[in-house]
């Protein structure tokens, strides 16, 4: 029990009020039920809350625009997270309705960049409360009990990392926790899952970053990374416990898992259990929605464009499998030939057959009958593409040379600076527009903000898988999904390059505002479900008859 000591054999307990907790102290200590000055004074008459709180009452909106103004008098981004997250922990009501209602300005401070540094300094900042599960090597083979420990048990989403490659931070242990933590405040905040639903995990199975290893306060445990068969039969007992606990619809999000693990776990996982791994296939939708509303910019079309990649990693490959898939769909022609219009640069240079050999896996259905070249520019002249996507966690790898060179080849050149968090962007917006004149159609993954050029307003858009795991959530809780595939993510990234309206187009914006995300999250997710149910991968039965009511109704709303 949390507070007793044992002394020669007697029992005593350090925490007087621990045994007469009266039933307003506890809601007042249980985040989901607290409401803070909220109470109304009938509430507090009948709850046996008088005298725990002073007499004033606000109004949830009032708590909401106290809360903002107190955010933005903390000086540092990272005070910013441990002041949102510390609400959390105690009054989960205001914390979702300052997300859901500032999503434009809060979100950073609990997602990319800020989560970035917070998982870098997590074991600095951790804050002593339950958020999640930490599951770690010397709990195998009781992963299952362990489940039982956390307080709810219907939980149907889980978005778990094994923190070794977190954003483009590399290896953070099990302070990677932070990256599970804040996607499930978007699942919450951006989509309308309700947070009891949601479970964030970790599984510690070591780290190899030597400064954690060093480091005397780490959290986590202090080991080189477990590999090979040990690995996943430990990722495989945590699938199972997790399946075996919630159902077969609980839905198991894959998240910042290193590149050697990530392929693997996600072809052995997705066929078995409804599961995704976000940073493949949730970036690949993104990215993909971002190339068909970018046609109404470009006049070019997704299967007239030639694609280069910065980068063939996990991001790289699923955004190229899934534009691969997409111009399948527009043309009818066969996926080997549809992948011949996408190139990949690696740290080898150009992808190529001469190549093929030593290549991971994941990139050889890209290794083309092109000569190689050893660079980005070289392969930027000899491609001569139409669209650039950097993923390459490189920062600046797309310099003035690079975008002059593609914009003296396009009218319209696309440029995606993908990697995050900010510091690992492949350039900026403001480089983007002036090496281009104004003409590029630019995203990134982290967010900017809007950069005047020559007298226009140009806004970036945040190219980043929020707009599409928080929606797939929903989708999936919604219609209780047995299986996410593919053709999911296809059908997620039309809905949000449909959802994208003209003004934004007009700044040269190809993703919706943020401040309608809720909105947006629900057409992905209504798109999406209605696959579920064709697709007979639904276990909520039988199918609502308006699914769009259907699926609003389930949508949390924080609020007394
Ligand atoms: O978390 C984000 O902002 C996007 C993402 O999945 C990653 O970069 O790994
Ligand atoms: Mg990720």
């Amino acid at each position: 029990m949390p507070g007793e000591t044992t002394t020669g054999g007697t029992c005593r307990t350090n925490d007087p009020e621990g045994a007469s907790l009266g039933n307003g102290y506890r809601v007042l200590k249980t985040p989901s039920l607290n409401k803070g000055l909220g109470f109304t004074s009938a509430e507090r008459e009948t709850m046996g809350l008088k005298g725990l709180l002073p007499p004033a009452t606000l109004t949830l909106e009032a708590q909401v625009e106290l809360t903002v103004q107190e955010m933005r008098r903390k000086s540092t981004p990272l005070e910013k997270y441990v002041f949102l997250q510390s609400l959390q922990d105690v009054h989960s009501t205001l914390y979702y309705a300052v997300l859901s209602r500032h999503t434009y300005e809060v979100m950073p401070f609990v997602y990319t960049p800020v989560v970035g540094e917070a998982c870098q300094k997590f074991s600095q900042i951790y804050r002593h409360t339950p958020q999640g599960l930490y599951l770690s090597l010397q709990d195998r083979g009781q992963l299952r009990s362990i489940l039982d420990n956390w307080p709810v048990d219907d939980i149907r989403a889980i978005v778990f990392t094994d923190g070794e490659r977190i954003l483009g931070l590399g290896d953070q242990g099990i302070d990677g926790m932070g990256i599970p933590i804040g996607k499930l405040a978007l699942y919450t905040a951006c989509a309308g899952v309700h947070p009891s639903h949601c479970l964030p995990v970790t599984l510690d199975v070591g780290t190899n970053n030597q400064a954690k290893l060093d480091d005397p306060y780490y959290i986590g445990l202090k080991h080189r990374r477990l590999t090979g068969p040990e690995y996943d039969a430990f990722v495989g007992e945590f699938m199972e416990a997790a399946v075996d606990k919630y159902g077969e619809s609980v839905m198991l999000q894959f998240e910042d898992f290193g590149n050697n693990n990530a392929f693997r776990l996600l072809h052995h996982w997705q066929e078995k259990v409804c599961c995704f791994n976000d940073d493949i296939q949730g970036t690949a939708a993104v990215a993909l929605a971002g190339i068909l509303a970018s046609t109404a910019l470009t006049g070019i079309r997704v299967e007239t464009h030639r694609f280069l990649f910065m980068g063939a990693g996990e991001a790289g490959a699923g955004i190229a499998e899934l534009i691969a898939y997409a111009i399948k769909v527009e043309t009818g022609k066969t996926i080997e030939e549809c992948r011949k219009q996408i190139f990949m640069v690696d740290s080898k240079g150009l992808v190529c057959l001469s190549r093929l050999e030593g290549l991971q896996h994941h990139k050889r259905d890209f290794a083309h009958d092109v000569e190689h070249v050893p660079d980005l520019l070289s392969a930027v002249k000899a491609i001569k593409p139409t669209a650039l996507i950097g993923v390459s966690t490189l920062a600046k790898s797309f310099n003035e040379t690079i975008i002059r060179e593609m914009s003296a080849m396009n009218k319209r050149p696309v440029i995606f600076a993908l990697s995050n968090p900010t510091s690992k962007a492949e350039c900026t917006p403001e480089e983007a527009y002036k090496w281009s004149n104004g003409m590029a159609v630019f995203a990134s993954g982290s967010p900017f903000e809007p950069v005047e050029f020559n007298g226009k307003t140009y806004i970036p858009g945040q190219g980043n898988n929020a707009y599409i795991f928080p929606g797939i959530g929903l989708a999936a809780v919604a219609c209780g999904a047995t299986r996410i595939t593919d053709l999911d993510m296809y059908i997620a990234a039309k809905a949000l390059a449909d959802a994208v309206p003209e003004d934004r187009l007009e700044a040269s914006c190809i993703y919706p505002h943020l401040e309608n995300i809720r909105e947006v999250s629900l057409k992905v997710a209504v798109a999406v479900a209605a696959n579920k149910y064709a697709t007979g991968q639904a276990s909520v039965l039988p199918k609502p008859t308006d699914l769009e009511s259907y699926v609003r109704s389930v949508m949390y709303e924080p609020g007394y």
